[in-house]
């Protein structure tokens, strides 16, 4: 077997005899910590391609800082990771969910040598397909604001990575409070347009007698009070990106300009006669169905295709898994860095109803909460009633072993037809099944496909 170095972290080194047999059987391939800090930095220097996860003896605290320090970590990103679980603990639901959302595969106790290297071997392979095919992540990341590693926001990352090649519209879709400005100015500070000015306008929020002087920019003297030539957005979006929030919400004179302007590359100023030849990438935002407000007459049929060339959704919170503790520790310790404050950290039960909430405002409400909490938390715990949320009151286990497979399956085939730009032939030979087999699972578990 080709060398393949291995980062196990293990929840007590001391008692855990498969670290013996793994290192005898592995050699000086395997690295054994304990300290998520100390994995951090060893994970930095990229050298390994399989992090391995012994969950046993089963800790919850344990797992949540994983995730808080490891799987948020963005150069961690093409390794892939492998769980060592009892039945017992496959049992548990954080466990389950955990695997589901963040594994490659997992080996049930008790170890078997033989067994583990072949699963080593497989997620090995992985993590060199997704360096080839996303060598851009762990940059993407630093250079993002976008926090999250679920395989929802990895399909975000990857539509984001397939619109910087080509200089075109972008409609960005998805539910108020998702994300969609930060992906905007993400798409724009990777583009080669990265050193242009990135405007952003929320089209809601203009007074509907302003919205074309404001785009367009005016003469002197084209209206009252013009007493001096004003440049518009557009203009002052010029080399780079023109952001258009709400952009359902634009009126229907202006949307023939806005189409016009799209359609020539030139605007008049109000009460100008000349044509202004200008350089920018509009990339849209919506919240509302735009194919709706087509159908309704309420938008353009002609520029809803002119803008939609490209298009990124998305997803909501609430499908983003353990990206939700991600993001409230991440609000956490930066509010807690802006003001001087008791709480340090969030207690089981806020994270345990932060998890299981549904989130209709998305992220921006995670983010109010977390602000909130710090405001009313006299404690150094957060606890539910600080982030205005109702207590979680567990639900009995109903995940079985043949659901956590299914959502194991499908979250696989998402990130690998994700790695292969949705092709099917690329990505069952990456899987190792026939094209058929392939089609078969994608209807099994309802993928739409991009292309
Ligand atoms: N993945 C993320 N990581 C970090 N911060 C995020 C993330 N997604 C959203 N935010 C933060 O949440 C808030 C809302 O994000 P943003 O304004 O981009 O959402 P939006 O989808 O454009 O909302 P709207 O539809 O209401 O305009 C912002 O403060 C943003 O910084």
């Amino acid at each position: 077997m080709e060398s393949i170095n291995v980062l196990y972290l293990a929840l007590r080194p001391e008692a855990d005899n498969a670290v013996s047999s793994l290192t005898q059987a592995m050699g000086p391939n395997v690295h054994v910590t304990s300290d998520t800090a100390e994995a951090r930095k060893l994970l930095n220097n990229g050298k390994f391609h399989v992090g391995l996860i012994q969950f046993e003896p089963f800790d919850e605290n344990f797992l949540r800082r994983i995730v808080g320090d490891i799987f948020y970590y963005p150069e961690g990103s093409s390794l892939q990771w492998v769980a060592l679980v009892s039945s017992l603990s496959m049992e548990n639901e954080v466990v389950c969910r955990l695997i589901a959302e963040y594994f490659y595969d997992y080996h049930t106790l008790p170890f078997d040598i033989d067994r583990l290297k072949v699963t080593l071997g497989h997620a090995s392979g992985m993590a060199g397909v997704r360096k080839k095919v996303f060598p851009r992540t762990s940059e993407w990341f630093n250079k993002s604001e976008l926090i999250g590693s679920s395989p929802a926001m990895m399909r975000v990352v990857h539509s984001i990575d397939k619109v910087l090649s080509y200089d075109l519209p972008v409609l960005i879709t998805g539910e108020s409070g998702t994300g969609k400005e930060l992906a905007a100015l993400a798409i724009h500070n990777h583009s080669p347009r990265s050193d242009g000015p990135f405007v952003a306008v929320n089209c809601a929020a203009l007074p509907s007698n302003l919205i074309q002087s404001e785009l367009f920019g005016y003469e002197k003297g084209a209206f009252t009070g013009a007493n001096q030539r004003k440049l518009g957005l557009i203009e002052k979006a010029g080399g780079g990106t023109l952001f258009l929030d709400e952009a359902g919400e634009l009126p229907l004179d202006l949307q023939a300009n806005l189409l016009r302007f799209l359609q020539q590359k030139t605007i008049y100023r109000v009460g100008g006669h000349e044509e202004i030849a200008v350089d920018v990438r509009i990339i849209s935002a919506t919240h509302v169905d735009l194919e709706e407000a087509v159908r309704k007459g309420r938008f353009r049929e002609d520029l809803y295709y002119r803008l939609n060339v490209l298009r990124v959704a998305m997803p909501p919170l609430r499908e983003r898994g353990y990206d939700i503790e991600l993001l409230a520790e991440y609000f956490l310790n930066s509010f807690k860095k802006e003001n001087a404050c008791k709480a340090r950290q969030f207690n089981r039960r806020a994270l345990k109803v932060m998890r299981h909430y549904n989130w209709p405002g998305n992220v921006r409400e995670l983010k109010n909460r977390v602000e909130r909490a710090l405001v009313m938390c006299d404690d150094t715990h957060i606890a539910p009633a600080d982030l205005g949320l109702e207590e979680y009151s567990p639900q009995p286990l109903t995940l079985s072993l043949k659901a956590v497979k299914d959502q194991a399956e499908k979250d696989i085939l998402y990130r690998v037809l994700a790695q292969a730009g949705d092709s099917v032939v690329a990505a069952a030979q990456i899987l190792g099944v026939s094209h058929v087999t392939l089609y078969r699972l994608i209807k099994k578990h309802d993928i739409k496909l991009q292309k």
